[in-house]
């Protein structure tokens, strides 16, 4: 099987940082050694592969416990704090478990629909932030980086499904509590990096290059310190109204505080991977989806007009209005096609497999090149372009069997927050577009994308905020 050789894919990765360049690297290396090719990453043997077809080979042919890649760094800190796995770092039964429970609970669009008033007023405070940061802006227009704008509306989205409370990161002033959330955020973002450096390095080398391990520990702590303090704090206020009588209701931590079927370990370790998995992911995207918005008015228009059609200038949508306007999925499915934020996934084989003419045993590290499939003009048809009315012909792209674009991956094992950042996503494009025309500052250059364990925009995206007239 072709592929780069060892020492220029070090020097590639981490003489030239290469992985500020993934996205980049794998269409360079598709177009240099074909559809499906071999790598080494230190220790690492990886065979990556393409092509829509292989992928969707690969993906039909999993089991009941699909393996994404070696977590052994997450397991390893886990060990030795003595905490749980949760969905993203758990393998084998002990996935298996977590996952029947909280798929029940979340993974189906009605399961998530009934967040869309929370979901509303987290918009509502969202655009009372567009306001103000508008008015301090020399045009009174101008948001400076809705990368950061955006932020904190998914971090404050998704905490209130997640932890049923509200953090006030779109208030004025943002509580300490969160603040020091955001931080710790911020760590765990950086954090990226730092863990693949963390799992490429041998632990026998950590005496001698301490640093990826330790930032990446310090990482993890930040993150399920503050989960911890949100957690307890909803399930003491869940436990008060037990103790005084009361029947409780809620969402999902109320359901698995009160259920039991997860031990309270395995809440904090799944309540904070999903928070770690769920902010960043939905707030680069809907910054993309703005970017595109801004750039292409034409398009913007045409979906403005459909939202104004069928739902009205001010209507406040709920997730059942989101069928009604065609186009706002479509969107978000364009923007995920040109920026799937994870650019590439892995599976690990369980069983040997023939792939592309080659035999993969057991236990390989797969790549499956979601960016390089997703910019290929055979799987879409001049697939650079913005073209979001692809997705709406019969017989298109959008086909249950297309694998050239599955960014929220495929099968048991994939994205369980899918519904929510599509909840979060759609009320929100939808809402933005009935109160403003966005457009781009004149002095704003194109925004290129970057790796960074995700795919994120590279610089900060400025937007003006025009009122409807
Ligand atoms: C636009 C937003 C998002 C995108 C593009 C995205 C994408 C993905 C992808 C590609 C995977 C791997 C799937 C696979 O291996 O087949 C994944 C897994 C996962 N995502 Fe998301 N995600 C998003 C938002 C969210 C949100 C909002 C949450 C939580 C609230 C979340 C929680 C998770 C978890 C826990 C996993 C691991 C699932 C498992 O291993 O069982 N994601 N996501």
């Amino acid at each position: 099987m072709p592929g780069p050789r060892t020492l220029a894919n070090l020097v590639e990765f981490f003489c030239k940082d290469g992985f500020s360049r993934i996205h980049e690297i794998q269409q360079k290396h598709t177009q240099e050694y074909g559809k499906i090719f071999k790598s080494h990453f230190g220790p690492q043997f990886v065979v990556s592969i393409a092509d829509r077809d292989m992928v969707a080979q690969v993906l039909r042919a999993e089991g009941a416990v699909p393996q994404r890649a070696n977590m052994g760094s997450w397991q390893e800190y886990r060990d030795l704090r003595g905490r749980s796995t949760g969905l993203i770092s758990a393998e084998g039964e002990q996935w298996l478990k977590m996952r029947s429970i909280l798929r029940q609970r979340i993974l189906k669009p009605k399961d998530v629909a009934i967040f869309s008033g929370e979901i509303n007023q987290v918009i509502a405070d969202l655009i009372k932030r567009i306001y103000i940061l508008r008015s301090q802006a020399g045009d009174g227009e101008t948001v400076s980086s809705v990368n950061d704008l955006f932020f904190k509306y998914s971090m404050e989205g998704v905490a209130t499904i997640l932890y049923e409370s509200r953090l006030g990161c779109l208030e004025n002033s943002i509580p300490q509590l969160t603040v020091d959330y955001i931080e710790a955020l911020g760590l765990m973002f950086s954090m990226f990096k730092t863990s693949m450096y963390a799992g490429a390095i041998p632990r026998w080398l950590r005496p001698l290059i301490p640093k990826p391990w330790r930032e990446f520990c310090r990482s993890w702590d930040g993150l399920f310190k503050f989960s911890q303090i949100h957690v307890d704090n909803k399930l003491r206020d869940i436990q008060c109204r037990v103790d005084r009588g009361e029947r409780v209701r809620g969402g999902l931590l109320t359901y698995l505080f009160l259920s039991q079927e997860l031990t309270l370990e395995e809440i904090y370790a799944n309540m904070t991977e999903m928070l770690l998995a769920g902010v960043d992911t939905t707030s680069f995207t809907l910054s993309w989806a703005v970017y595109l918005l801004a750039r292409h008015p034409q398009v913007q228009q045409t979906v403005y007009r459909e939202i104004v059609k069928n739902l009205g200038e001010r209507h406040v949508p709920t997730a059942a209005d989101v069928p009604k306007v065609p186009l706002v999925r479509a969107l978000l499915k364009e923007t995920l096609r040109l920026f799937p934020v994870l650019p590439g996934n892995g599976r690990v084989t369980q069983e040997d497999l023939v792939v592309g003419g080659y035999l993969i045993p057991k236990g390989t590290q797969l790549a499956l090149c979601h960016y390089a499939t997703s910019y290929e003009d055979a799987n879409f048809p001049r697939a650079k372009e913005f073209r979001p009315e692809r997705w709406l012909r019969k017989g298109g792209p959008d086909r249950v069997d297309n694998f050239g674009s599955i960014p929220f991956g495929y099968g048991v094992r994939s994205c369980i927050g899918r519904r929510i950042a599509e909840l979060e996503i759609h009320l929100a494009v939808i809402q933005l577009l009935q109160h403003f025309e966005i457009k781009t500052p004149p002095w704003t250059t194109a925004v290129s994308a970057k790796t960074h364990g995700l795919l994120t925009p590279g610089e900060p995206i400025h937007v003006r905020f025009v009122n409807r007239k």
